[in-house]
């Protein structure tokens, strides 16, 4: 069977791209950065391919030579993705410069390449302590290599330790792109800003948030759907310094966070405090806590048949 394409008529192509065009051109009068170069998706995700196959040549790589043969295959991995990196920082470079009028020197984007590159060593460590944390956290994990090929936790654990040194180095829109190609993989959306310590476990995944300035010490374990989160957002509003630099959690060391709480604000979670689930949370919590809803309670018969009563007159 053949197929065929529908050409639109020569007016309705040239009436939408007048109309487009139009479009453009006031949004460039309230944003004129806008004609800049910015980092494309699909090179910074392909970037991140390259580093996770040099990170983990085996698991990750597909690599299947011998161990003697891995240095080598790492270093082909590197050279793709360190020069592919480069220049989406060169690009968002670009982009900044010509937002803010500022001037970067021209070799600003190989040296934060450089930078990155001499950190991947703590990278992969980061990203190993991770997966043995969840391993030490999980009993359904059969084993490290199952985490690291499959579990959510890890892929965004692999995501935000790459993300976090390049927002640190000053390429913020080429670790968000990063941690948003995590968001996309796992459901987990963790602001490359996010200052995370090892051993850092999140379970099953699913909707966990954690804000730009959250602070998160070691051996802290999440639940899906945790929110570390700001109060309100700030928007336009008149905020302090302090307000826009510190609005998310500081979770201490040893923390577990059970599915669904919400800690707002910058408030402290205490060493090896324990927040149960869907508890809503604005204020610090001490170190040893533990902060829970009441849990669930079961009706008596009379309690049962007056929800069934109510329930019945709403329907009808
Ligand atoms: C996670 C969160 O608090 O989001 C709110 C807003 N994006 C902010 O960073 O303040």
């Amino acid at each position: 069977m053949t197929q065929t394409t529908a050409i639109p008529a020569r007016s309705t192509l040239s009436d939408a791209v007048d109309a487009l065009s139009s479009a453009r051109r006031d949004w460039r009068g309230r944003h004129p950065a806008s004609t800049a170069r910015f980092p494309a998706r699909g090179a910074v995700e392909r970037v991140v391919e390259l580093l996770a196959a040099a990170l983990y040549p085996r698991r990750l790589g597909g690599f299947r030579g011998a161990v003697t043969e891995e240095d080598h295959f790492v270093a082909a991995k590197l050279i793709a993705a360190l020069g592919e990196l480069e220049r989406e920082i060169e690009n968002e470079l670009a982009y900044w410069q010509h937002e803010s009028q500022a001037r970067f020197d021209a070799d600003q984007a190989a040296t934060i390449t450089r930078l990155f590159a001499a950190g991947l060593g703590e990278v992969r460590r980061l990203v190993d302590s991770d997966v043995e944390a969840a391993f030490l956290g999980d009993p359904a994990a059969r084993s490290v290599d199952e985490i690291l090929l499959c579990y959510p936790g890890a892929i965004a654990s692999l995501h935000h330790r790459i993300a976090h040194p390049l927002y640190e180095l000053g390429a913020p829109i080429v670790a968000r792109l990063i941690s948003e190609l995590a968001n996309e993989r796992t459901g987990i959306d963790i602001h490359p800003g996010a200052t995370i310590g090892e051993h850092f476990f999140i379970d099953h995944g699913t909707g966990v948030v954690i804000g730009e300035t959250a602070i998160v010490g070691r051996n802290v374990r999440l639940y899906q759907h945790v929110t570390l989160g700001a109060r309100s957002p700030l928007g336009a509003a008149r905020a302090t310094p302090r307000d826009r630099l510190a609005r998310h959690p500081i979770v201490e060391d040893d923390v577990v966070v059970y599915a669904g709480a919400t800690i707002l604000g910058r408030v402290t979670i205490g060493r090896a405090a324990t927040i149960g689930g869907n508890v809503w949370l604005l204020s610090d919590v001490p170190a040893d806590a533990i902060v829970t809803q009441p849990e669930a309670q079961r009706l008596d018969r009379g309690a049962r048949d007056r929800i069934r009563e109510t329930l019945a007159e709403a329907v009808d």
